[in-house]
């Protein structure tokens, strides 16, 4: 392969990145809508923002999912809990804003 034809296959490999990051904040966005739902029913009925039962299947499912899919099951872990630990900030605000 020439220097050219690299930078080429650069371009094109960045381009299907950045469809692929597009994608992932479009699941974010949509993900945390949904999220938003569950924490202003859980205010409403004075349920806990977090669910550590849940939480634990979660992982272990997408641990799974991750082994499947040749993805590193600690960064799946990593990155599940981070968004997850976000949603439950959330769910903490909307409860302090409603009592
Ligand atoms: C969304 C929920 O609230 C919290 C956030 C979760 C998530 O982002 O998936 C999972 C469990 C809870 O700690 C829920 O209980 O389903």
């Amino acid at each position: 392969m020439t220097g050219d034809e690299a930078r080429e296959e650069l371009l094109r490999l960045r381009s299907s990145i950045d469809n692929m990051d597009s994608m992932l904040v479009h699941l974010l966005a949509e993900r945390f809508k949904v999220t938003q739902r569950v924490g202003e029913l859980k205010a409403k009925h004075g349920m806990p923002p977090a669910d550590p039962d849940r939480e634990a299947k979660q992982i272990a499912r997408l641990r799974s999912l991750a082994e499947e899919s040749q993805l590193d099951p600690e960064f799946a872990e990593k990155f599940i809990t981070f968004i997850v630990r976000e949603v439950v900030r959330h769910h903490e605000h909307i409860r302090d804003e409603q009592g």
